[in-house]
């Protein structure tokens, strides 16, 4: 059975916009931060180490007591002026890099441990948080018997279990390593599908920006310098969001044909289709992958070559690029937008200019999903 028909923590009627306002000085770092967030799906905040992401997670959590500022979710104020509310009458899920399980208990246990005094938990939320993490099967062992995944998934099954209007991530992923990482991943996203409340994710690793984000927050010294969707983020024309120092595009579509021979599967984009590596897809699915500017060049004719895909697009902007020699041209293709970076020579050499009609030729083999 699909989990997504079982699962109801926070049915979607009760979507919640959130808005927040602090101030806090720490030493000499200052945060100033003012942001209105999507009621549902992922929020990264990104940005380098001591940027104050942390810092602004403990500010919502209630637990830096000298800022001051305004949270509020849907119609609940937390901070104002007038108002503080106690860091346990929150309604708030909260995930660290480590999960702090208690070693001499069961899994199940350190759940029941976790919801005993919890306001807003219930058994209830605690079993769909169980079927959504997938640890049935873990319940009766050790947690020193876990791996850091499997601990981790525990982790998130605990904040999921206090039935939280908020959920808040520090870096979860950090102390795994990449296999761990990439069996996580999955869960993440399932949580993010199935649970219709915002969530609050800090992280500096891209591929978690580039494979979990909806909406990026990008910090810089205690300030916020960008919020935006992410593909607006990455498509900004001025100032496009770069993932490891890289401009990409990430884009979403359903698996509409898969080449078993090749090991390839196709997905749609829009009424055009961009062919991926195959990674045990299956019709239907939905697919999230990100494409480097990179590994995409301009044509304006179809020659023959090695690109898998060629699609139909529209140039339209042309901004200067990292060296005098390059520009960055953001083409479009249906709601999708590229970013590709060409030197100006090329771009002159090929008759392109803002409007023109283009093609893309993008590698199949640089697709990441
Ligand atoms: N108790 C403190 N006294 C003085 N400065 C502090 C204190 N706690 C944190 N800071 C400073 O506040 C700033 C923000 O820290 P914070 O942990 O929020 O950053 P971050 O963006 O989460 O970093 P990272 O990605 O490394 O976790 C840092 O410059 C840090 O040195």
């Amino acid at each position: 059975m699909d989990p997504a028909s079982t699962v109801c923590i926070r049915s979607r009627e009760e979507a919640v916009i959130v808005e927040l306002a602090y101030r806090l000085s720490k030493g000499r770092f200052n945060l100033n931060v003012a942001l209105k967030l999507p009621e549902t799906g992922i929020t990264v905040l990104y940005g380098h180490s001591g940027c104050g992401k942390t810092t602004l997670l403990r500010c919502v959590a209630g637990l830096e007591k000298e800022a001051a500022g305004y949270f509020s979710i849907g119609d609940e104020v937390w901070d104002s002026p007038k108002t503080k509310l106690k860091p346990h009458k929150r309604a708030i899920g909260y995930v660290f890099q480590e999960p702090s399980l208690f070693s001499h208990l069961s899994v199940k246990d350190n759940l029941l441990y976790g919801i005993k005094r919890a306001v807003h938990a219930s058994k209830q939320n605690l079993d769909e948080a169980i079927s959504v993490l997938g640890i049935e099967h873990l319940l009766e062992q050790k947690t020193v018997a876990l791996s850091g995944g499997e601990a981790q998934r525990v982790g998130i099954a605990r904040a999921l279990a206090l039935n939280p209007k908020i959920l808040l991530f520090d870096e979860p992923l950090a102390s795994l390593d990449d296999d761990r990482k990439r069996e996580i991943l999955p869960f993440l996203k399932r949580v993010k599908r199935q649970l219709s409340i915002p969530m609050l994710y800090v992280t500096h690793a891209a591929p978690e920006v580039a494979m979990l984000a909806d909406h990026v927050v990008v910090m810089h010294e205690g300030s916020v310098v960008s919020s935006d969707s992410l593909s607006a983020s990455l498509s900004n024309e001025m100032l496009p969001l770069r993932l490891n120092d890289e401009i990409s595009t990430v884009l979403s579509g359903k698996v509409i044909k898969i080449d078993k021979q090749w090991h390839l599967a196709c997905m749609s984009i829009g009424d055009q289709a961009l062919w991926i590596p195959n990674n045990s897809f299956k019709i239907g699915n939905q697919v999230r992958v990100q494409v480097f500017g990179k590994d995409v060049s301009l044509a304006n004719s179809v020659s023959k070559n090695s690109f898998q895909n060629v699609l139909n697009a529209q140039i339209v902007a042309i901004n200067e690029g990292e060296h005098p020699s390059q520009v960055i041209v953001k083409a479009t293709v249906g709601e999708n937008a590229f970013m590709v970076s060409v030197t100006k020579r090329a771009l002159a050499n090929l008759g392109l200019g803002v409007g023109s009609r283009a093609l893309l030729q993008v590698k199949s083999v640089a697709i990441h999903s």
